[in-house]
């Protein structure tokens, strides 16, 4: 998304104990939007430590239902439970991004869209998954919206960018309010 938005940037993955700080978060009652604005800076921290010069872009993203919430299922019998979970209802994806320089976060931002997903077959379900195969495993959701996964829903809110986990508009705004990109 960032390259074909025309950014350079390296990317980089940081081993953060993420499930642990979201287990706390939870026990101390912590809202969605902090809890991945602290997961976005447990990232964003650690590369910085690697790059001190850089402008370290970190970000997360949690699924919020009325029925929890969700990571990234583990395998697709996890994924069809989620789905068996998700149908009829209205979800939020929670996405949290900051950027840190120096040591220090410069800017934060927290994008909520809203997802209404159909009360969809099992029968939809096998035909979905059997497609989808492992990449449901690599979104929060068990879905990829930007392929079959938007025939699971019936109405969407919110910045495709941001579903996708990188409230991009939001991003650009701050780069060129940095100076990072032009005005
Ligand atoms: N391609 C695609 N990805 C999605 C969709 N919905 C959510 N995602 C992705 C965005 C996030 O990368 C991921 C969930 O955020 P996580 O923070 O759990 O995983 P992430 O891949 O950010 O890295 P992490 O493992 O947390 O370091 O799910 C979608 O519809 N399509």
């Amino acid at each position: 998304m960032l390259e074909a938005a025309g950014l350079r940037f390296e990317a980089a993955a940081a081993a953060v104990d993420e499930a642990s700080i979201k287990e706390a978060a939870q026990a101390e009652a912590i809202p969605a939007a902090d809890t991945a604005l602290m997961l976005a800076d447990a990232k964003a921290e650690r590369i910085a430590r690697r790059h001190t010069e850089a402008l370290v872009i970190g970000c997360d993203q949690l699924l919020v239902s009325e029925a929890g919430w969700f990571d990234k299922p583990v395998d697709l019998a996890a994924a069809r439970a989620q789905l068996q979970a998700l149908r009829g209802r209205t979800h939020q994806l929670v996405t949290a991004i900051v950027c840190h320089r120096h040591g220090q976060r410069i800017w934060q931002h927290v994008a909520v869209p809203r997802l209404t997903m159909r009360d969809v077959s099992d029968s939809f379900l096998d035909v979905y998954l059997a497609a989808e195969a492992a990449a449901v495993t690599q979104s929060v959701g068990a879905y990829r919206i930007e392929g079959p996964g938007v025939q699971l829903f019936s109405k969407v809110e919110g910045e495709h960018a941001a579903i996708l986990g990188v409230p991009l508009l939001a991003l650009l705004g701050f780069l060129r309010q940095h100076g990072v990109l032009l005005s």
